[in-house]
């Protein structure tokens, strides 16, 4: 079922259409991407989806309420996570869960999720002496104290050293497990394929696509690239022949020693290319020297999907 849906969204400044038609629909539990470069007009329309800017058009509904019209109502249910959260300096770790709890009519309880992030230790420790990583996890904290049904990350991850990154990531897989849906605003690919059901591809304002990762990946094809190298003693040439008759092969070039085989499994995923051709190599008594295979990547898909890649 969903719990957010998103209809012809639009909004400009200054006369310019920053979010250009947007839609999409966000399934109850699910972890949704929005993924797109800078300036692509994911913010804004995050912020719309949590009541904080008024569209100039299209329909919007989350938990079955409108973010503008029913706002106060919406707070309750929807956790919110922004790029820029910070918090006066002196404030501690546990005055500020104790104060954002006080908001809501249902909270958390705060000790506990304090635990939950992994800053059960820095209860009086104050904001500016957390690390980034340890900032990040308050603002998460943050964004589930009122125990929402849906939470709003923006660019969780920006900034963050990668262990912190890959701890965030476990976090946030945890906060799925119990139940809450999560809209993960991101430029970054690993994070999007790593932790995202689906994701919303956005560009200039506009959806260009949404699917599961593997399906995004699957548009720009399943075509794959083995490369390898021979040792001086074998037939190169027969070995060649041999894989061009192969039916998952499409293309062999060979330069020397070196060989680059491209094809694809069959869509029934009853022909394996590597394996086609590892079975000709070892027919030929041929140990293949530097193996490896290269598939088509999110980043790829992206490329393929805008034209450009995301951090041009
Ligand atoms: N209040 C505002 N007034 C005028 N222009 C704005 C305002 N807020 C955002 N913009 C512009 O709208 C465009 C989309 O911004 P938005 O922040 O939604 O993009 P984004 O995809 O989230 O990018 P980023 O990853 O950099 O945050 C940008 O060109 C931005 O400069």
């Amino acid at each position: 079922m969903a719990i957010i849906d998103v209809s012809d969204l639009r909004k400009s400044y200054g006369g310019r259409a920053v979010v250009d038609g947007v839609s999409f629909s966000v399934e109850e539990g699910e972890i949704f991407g929005v993924l797109g470069p800078n300036g692509a007009g994911k913010t804004t329309t995050v912020e719309c989806l949590a009541g904080l800017r008024t569209p100039d058009g299209g329909d919007i509904r989350v938990a079955g309420l409108d973010p503008h019209s029913d706002r106060s109502a919406l707070k309750q249910r929807l956790g919110v996570q922004l790029q820029s959260a910070v918090l006066p300096d002196k404030l501690k770790v546990g005055e500020a869960l104790d104060l954002y709890a006080s908001f809501y009519d249902h909270p958390a309880d705060w000790a506990a999720l304090m635990d939950r992030v992994g800053l059960g230790g820095k209860r009086n420790t104050p904001f500016a002496k957390l690390s980034g990583g340890q900032k990040q996890r308050l603002s998460i904290a943050l964004a589930l104290i009122g125990d929402p049904r849906v939470a709003i990350l923006d660019e969780l991850t920006t900034g963050l050293d990668p262990q912190a990154r890959r701890d965030t990531w476990g976090l946030i897989e945890e906060v799925r497990a119990s139940g809450v849906t999560i809209v993960l605003v991101t430029h970054f690919m690993e994070e999007a394929e790593r932790l995202c059901d689906r994701i919303a591809v956005i560009d200039s304002g506009r959806v260009v696509a949404v699917d599961t990762p593997a399906g995004l990946v699957a548009r720009v094809g399943e075509e794959q690239r083995i490369t390898f190298r021979i040792g001086d003693g074998d037939d190169g040439g027969a070995v060649e022949s041999a894989l061009k008759e192969l039916p998952e092969v499409t293309g062999v070039t060979r330069s020397g020693g070196r060989f680059a085989v491209s094809g694809a499994d069959s869509q029934d995923g009853s022909a394996s290319l590597v394996l086609a051709v590892s079975t000709t190599l070892a027919a030929h008594r041929v140990a293949p020297l530097d193996l490896r295979i290269d598939r088509a990547t999110l980043d790829d898909a992206f490329l393929a999907l805008t034209g450009k890649p995301i951090d041009s």
